[in-house]
């Protein structure tokens, strides 16, 4: 794929942060969160939780069950509200929370873990329903919305299932069919809940390598992982979170540290280095 970073995008940084370039309250473009807070039935699941995703960059989520990786992502995205009048999320310098819905989702696109198509729908229809914030309201697929589905199936691999439903794919392909539907979106900010769960290796480390060609191209990624391997070997950036608040972020090999993940995961950790990559390698065994 080519520049996904779309033109709306880019004019929506203009118009909202005084031009093109504009950047967030610490100077930085992408994402800069802060204060996200987020509370259900009384009890504080996100607390105060400041995070930043640099533009071009693959950033990690990181952190055990529980620790509120999905909630911070929907919240970042606008599906849940934040319970504090405090929060504030940037988007390349435009306030990401105050955009109405349609003007969102021509922004930013989230891939849910176990996302579900109940519909009877086959893979292209589904791939379709991400161009949906790029049409007018009662216009139909265009010539340029078939193109984009199908540039985007063609970059996850799942062309060949373009015809077939959806709830005929095993889990892996329908996980890839999602992120395709996200990819046909064009978002400037593609945020995606474990979108390696129910992958092989291969396809875990080809999902990662989509990701990391977005962000060549100058798109924001936001994705929460489990594996830390994986992160350490993908990401550019992590932020770490433990009960609802970061207890790190940054570089790979300054977060993904054995004090840090001992003490967060209750593990004993051990880093190696990749021979090739020259990217820690995490071994865990049980605490003595
Ligand atoms: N709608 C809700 N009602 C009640 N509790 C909720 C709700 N949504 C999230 N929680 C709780 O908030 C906490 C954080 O959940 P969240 O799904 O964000 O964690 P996570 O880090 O993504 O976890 P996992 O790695 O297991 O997917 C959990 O204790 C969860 O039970």
């Amino acid at each position: 794929m080519t520049d996904v970073r779309t033109d709306v995008a880019r004019d929506l940084a203009h118009d909202l942060a005084g031009g093109p370039g504009a950047t967030g309250a610490d100077g930085q473009g992408g994402i800069d969160a802060r204060r996200v807070s987020w509370t259900v039935d009384g009890r504080l699941i996100l607390d105060g939780v400041d995070a930043t995703a640099p533009p071009g960059a693959v950033s990690g989520l990181l952190g055990p069950n529980g620790s509120g990786k999905s909630t911070l992502l929907r919240v970042l995205a606008g599906v849940e509200a934040p319970s504090d009048d405090a929060t504030r999320v940037a988007f390349d310098g435009a306030d990401l929370l105050g955009l109405g819905r349609r003007r969102r989702a021509r922004v930013l696109a989230l891939v849910e873990q176990d996302a579900t198509t109940d519909l009877p729908l086959t893979v292209l229809d589904a791939v379709l329903l991400g161009r949906i914030p790029h049409r007018s309201l009662l216009a139909g697929d265009s010539a340029r919305d078939h193109e984009a589905a199908r540039a985007a199936l063609e970059t996850v691999g799942t062309s060949a299932f373009a015809a077939r439903e959806v709830a005929t794919l095993s889990g892996g392909e329908r996980q890839r069919v999602h992120l395709a539907r996200a990819l046909a979106q064009e978002p400037a900010l593609l945020m995606l809940d474990e979108p390696t769960n129910h992958l092989d290796i291969a396809a875990q480390l080809d999902t990662m390598r989509v990701l990391r060609r977005l962000a060549d191209d100058g798109v924001t990624v936001l994705a929460a992982l489990h594996d830390l391997s994986l992160a350490a070997q993908t990401c550019d950036h992590v932020v770490l979170l433990s009960g609802g608040r970061v207890v790190a972020a940054g570089d790979v090999h300054d977060v993904l540290v054995p004090d840090v993940l001992d003490d967060v995961y209750g593990v004993r950790t051990e880093v190696l280095t990749h021979p090739r990559t020259g990217r820690p390698v995490l071994a865990f065994s049980p605490r003595d």
